[in-house]
């Protein structure tokens, strides 16, 4: 990331000087920009508002809170300010495939389909949600039933009846309601955790195989942070709005409904009184709940943005200790969490306020009740037990619509943190990983043929990296292409796994065009890859060679580690083929690691082997080791090298030289060294 980060700044900063260098022609050579850019590195992501000279040119740098840095470069008759550099964090996010289309909508459809199968459950957590409600709704009539019957105790009007012969009746309907109101509090509780749980497991299932269905132009846009955030805080926050709106708003609601019924029973005229005002309750919550979610909505891509960086910094934190880059990205955590803290502030306030106001008025509501309650008594229409029941269902109404209006919040949340699931769940890869057909492996030929192949990367379209480009690779051949940094080497590989589609001409293989083929299972059978960076997995070294292909047996990962040169060295460890190699394979050196990926690809015996500078990472001792093992994987199959180091390409059948996504010269190493011409540079250029 950091790197990106300094090619990101480089390739601007040279577009910046280049155009300042063209107009005032001060003269730099390109040492002299080179320092000024290095220079320019350090200044810029260490201090602020810093000033450093080179040659005639005094550059400013910038680094304000909102993380954009800001450059002018002066030089004694000119200002020219250049409005530069996005902080890495802004720069990333805008052009992230999810945030950068339209805004995600709940699909209520989606929602439904997802309960669907768990109606029965639902059902079931609703009708006891139900009860409750119910069994509430009744306990301030008995209760008013008691006040009553005491009352006429009290008044001496019930003389010839016993005091508990009274009692005992409505307290034990009141113990009997107590006791079913827990029974039934409980079954909703449980029903809906498990509900709750069952779905948030399968919205996690659906959005891992979303994202790992996705086309790898998907992944050039997006960033980790942002798809861990949507696995992890989205779908818990979905979860727990889902369960409390459904619990506390079902039982809510419903106790609402039935208190106000009851006290229509008991009152009309007080009931109608008490409820005029409800309308304007309603238009008000609607209107400031849309203003809400909007709000919310932004407080939940923030904190994404924020959860992004912190997992860049984590996961690349042997390059921000190498660079000293602490500080660095402490600040621009920060700064993101800030940003999100300010939002969810602001949500708080404005949930605050609405739930404030709500409260207002559903307590304007009792003292009302009890005013016009207390009228209605001094004129005899009403008893005692009756304004107890009366103002006992008011204040449930009250703390129902008051708790309903804190379930606002949730209810909100959980609808955008749905929309941001939803919205990847269906996204649609524009490359899908299977489908399309499978040659039988006694047709399958592995020749290779690139027909006048144009391409550009889908995040930078106005970029052609290769252009007509056409190669044949006869099957059973070892063919190398080699050419300096940056010409599309590596991009023909990705060509052929497809990663990505070509945007003109065709690829096939065994004459037929990969686009027609099944992906899933041409990299799965037909091509084996091994790169420059082998990642192996935090498990075992037996479990990194098979990597989740349970057919394969102990002897196959034995006789694939012996051919890539593994097995000697594996044995050695004290655990052999179950030692842990660590996250990423840190706990092993680069050429072991390199040689288990050799082994992982040669399990499944493919018959197109691709090496992209699988050796330029190792030292020579390490080379060494890794060559000859890349030599007897490469027997009987076809090959396809990249590489940087002319010495590994001698023996290949055919080396292709590259120049701007264009071949330039081919041959085998004897005549491309009589031609004099690329190659021949290439090699004078590397034994200097
Ligand atoms: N995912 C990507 N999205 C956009 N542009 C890319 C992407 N990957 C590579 N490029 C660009 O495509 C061009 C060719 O890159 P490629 O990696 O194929 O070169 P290469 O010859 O393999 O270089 P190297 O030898 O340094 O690995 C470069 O300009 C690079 O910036």
């Amino acid at each position: 990331m950091l790197v990106s980060l300094l090619k990101f700044s480089t390739s601007g900063i040279h577009c910046h000087l280049s155009k300042f260098f063209r107009v005032n022609q001060t003269g730099l050579n390109y040492f002299q920009r080179n320092r000024l850019q290095n220079n320019l590195f350090s200044k810029v992501t260490r201090e602020r508002d810093t000033k450093t000279k080179v040659s005639n040119v005094t550059l400013k740098f910038c680094l304000t809170t909102s993380g954009i840095c800001i450059i002018k470069l002066i030089n004694d008759n000119h200002t020219v300010s250049c409005q530069f550099v996005k902080s890495r964090a802004d720069g990333y996010a805008d052009q992230s495939a999810l945030t950068k289309n339209q805004e995600p909508k709940f699909d209520w459809d989606q929602f439904f389909r997802l309960l669907w199968p768990e109606i029965w459950s639902l059902l079931g957590a609703v009708v006891s949600a139900l009860v409750v409600a119910f069994l509430n709704i009744q306990v301030p009539l008995y209760l008013g039933n008691i006040i009553n019957i005491l009352s006429q105790f009290t008044q001496n009007t019930l003389p010839d009846k016993s005091f508990i012969s009274e009692m005992k009746d409505p307290v034990l309907k009141l113990v009997g309601l107590y006791v079913a109101q827990s029974v039934f509090t409980c079954a909703y509780i449980s029903l809906l955790s498990g509900l709750g749980e069952r779905i948030a497991a399968k919205l996690r299932c659906q959005l891992f195989e979303s994202i790992l269905k996705q086309d790898i132009a998907f992944f050039d846009t997006t960033r980790t942070g942002e798809l861990v955030d949507r696995l992890t805080t989205d779908v818990q926050e979905f979860k727990s709005s889902f369960k409390l709106v459904v619990s506390q708003g079902l039982r809510n609601g419903a106790q609402v409904i039935g208190a106000v019924s009851s006290l229509l029973i008991i009152s009309p005229s007080l009931t109608l009184g008490m409820l005029g005002i409800v309308p304007v309750v309603i238009v008000t919550g609607t209107s400031i709940g849309s203003l809400l979610r909007s709000l919310s909505r932004q407080a939940q891509d923030q904190a994404a943005k924020a959860v992004t960086i912190g997992e860049e910094a984590v996961s690349n934190i042997r390059t921000v200790r190498a660079f000293a880059m602490e500080p660095y990205e402490s600040q621009l955590f920060s700064e993101q969490v800030s940003k999100a803290c300010d939002l969810h502030e602001r949500l708080g306030l404005g949930v605050g306020l609405f739930q404030a106001g709500t409260n207002l008025f559903l307590n304007g509501m009792v003292l009302g009740t009890l005013y016009y309650g207390g009228h209605l008594m001094a004129t005899k229409s009403l008893t005692a037990g009756d304004l107890m029941s009366f103002l006992v269902s008011t204040q449930m109404i009250q703390r129902s619509m008051a708790q309903m209006s804190l379930l606002f919040g949730s209810y909100i949340k959980g609808l955008s943190s749905g929309a941001r699931i939803f919205q990847l769940i269906n996204l649609e890869p524009r490359i899908s990983a299977e489908g399309g057909h499978i040659v039988s492996a006694n047709e399958l030929i592995p020749e290779i043929q690139f027909n006048d192949v144009t391409f550009a990367y889908p995040s930078r379209p106005s970029q052609t990296i290769l252009k007509n480009f056409n190669l044949r690779i006869p099957a059973g051949q070892k063919v190398a292409i080699v050419g300096s940094s940056g010409n599309g080497k590596s991009t023909i590989v990705s060509l052929l796994e497809r990663f990505y589609d070509v945007s003109d001409g065709s690829i096939s293989i065994s004459g037929e065009d990969i686009r027609t083929l099944d992906g899933a299972w041409l990299r799965g059978n037909v091509i084996g890859l091994i790169n420059q960076e082998p990642v192996l997995f935090a498990t075992s070294v037996r479990e990194n060679i098979r990597y989740g292909d349970s057919r394969v047996t102990d002897e196959e990962i034995e006789k694939a580690a012996r051919l890539a040169n593994a097995h000697e060295f594996i044995t050695r460890f004290p655990s052999g083929y179950d030692t842990v190699v660590g996250e990423r394979g840190v706990t092993i050196s680069g050429g072991q690691k390199q040689r288990i990926a050799i082994a992982r690809a040669l399990l499944k015996n493919p018959q197109i082997l691709i090496l992209d500078e699988a050796t330029s990472a190792l030292d020579n001792e390490s080379e060494k080791l890794v060559q000859s093992a890349l030599e007897s994987a490469c027997k009987g199959r076809t090959v396809l090298m990249i590489a940087h180091r002319l010495s590994t390409v001698q023996n290949a059948d055919l080396i292709v030289v590259l120049q701007s996504g264009q071949i330039v010269e081919m041959g085998d190493h004897k005549s491309l060294l009589a031609k004099k011409g690329n190659y021949w540079n290439l090699m004078n250029q590397q034994s200097q």
